[in-house]
């Protein structure tokens, strides 16, 4: 039999908005032609303007998807977005342990950009405990790293400690990314690999309200990448490459912080 097309798997929330979330994942594995698939772990009601409601899927019907999945196809690389509680967490994390989808890329949604929670408190411990271990990359954004590691992050000295700290917690790659810097020129992320090497991906920062859904849509194109068999650095920089075209050529959808342009095109490509 001829080999299998590209597939990658988005384990998420879905955001009726269309912006982030399960949908930001889809069109960016959509836009960088490999198959997209979806486990769904919450629902949340969401607009441009902030999240309205929210509600978390029984278990029994996650576990229902993963092996669906596992029984007819060919993942090669998979995400994970909200995970809403550290029930849902766990049994992600047993599910990526049962089965073998390829390399995890761990993105630790924690907060919407409009400031609702999408995991519950209690569930960082089980992030840091049981997910970052399983983690080929994970892709905090500042908040979420300073809750995963303690730290506050104020500098770029502080982005470094915290990439180490999360690599001692067993993530084997770490990009520490700096959209919430202050910083009104550069948006720079801390990429640490697994070899120990580490350098700084820095791109000009966008005056807009139009990043929602930034974080999804990198952590999808680098699961994307991966899938078609990327090494990591290379998957990481057309990560980066990718989400600052999407913000560079926005479009204007909603009234408050909207969605990134996913038809962009990626200049150096
Ligand atoms: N205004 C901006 N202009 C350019 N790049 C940005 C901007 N905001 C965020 N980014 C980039 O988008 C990516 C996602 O970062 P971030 O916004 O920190 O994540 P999250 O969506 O998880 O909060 C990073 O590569 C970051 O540098
Ligand atoms: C269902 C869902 N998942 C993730 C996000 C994070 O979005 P952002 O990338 O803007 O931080 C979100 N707002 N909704």
């Amino acid at each position: 039999m001829t080999s299998q097309f590209p597939q990658a798997l988005s384990i998420a929330g879905s955001d009726s908005g269309g912006g982030a979330g399960m949908q930001a994942d889809l069109k960016t594995i959509q836009e960088r032609h490999v198959f997209a698939t979806t486990v769904l772990v919450a629902i949340t009601a969401q607009n441009t303007l902030g999240v309205q409601d929210f509600m978390a899927l029984p278990t029994k019907i996650i576990d229902e998807q993963f092996a669906s999945l596992d029984a007819d196809l060919a993942i090669k690389a998979c995400k994970t977005g909200m995970l809403a509680d550290s029930i849902r967490v766990h049994n992600v994390v047993e599910n990526l342990t049962r089965y073998d989808f390829g390399p995890l890329t761990v993105d630790p949604v924690m907060i919407a950009k409009g400031g609702a929670p999408l995991l519950a408190e209690d569930a960082i411990d089980t992030v840091k405990k049981e997910l970052i271990p399983l983690a080929t990359i994970v892709t905090p954004n500042l908040p979420e790293a300073e809750a995963l590691t303690g730290l506050t992050i104020e500098n770029d000295a502080d982005m470094q400690r915290a990439g180490q700290q999360l690599q001692a917690m067993g993530a084997k790659n770490v990009m520490v990314k700096g959209g919430h810097e202050a910083d009104p020129t550069t948006a720079s992320d801390f990429v640490l690999l697994e070899n120990g090497r580490s350098f700084w991906l820095r791109s000009p920062r966008f005056d807009t309200h139009n990043t929602h859904g930034t974080g999804d849509t990198l952590s999808a194109c680098i699961t994307a990448e991966l899938a078609k068999g990327s090494d990591i650095e290379t998957a990481i920089r057309t990560g980066k490459a990718y989400v600052s075209a999407t913000i560079a050529q926005g479009i204007k959808v909603g009234h408050g912080h909207g969605p990134l342009n996913h038809w962009a095109v990626v200049s150096e490509e």
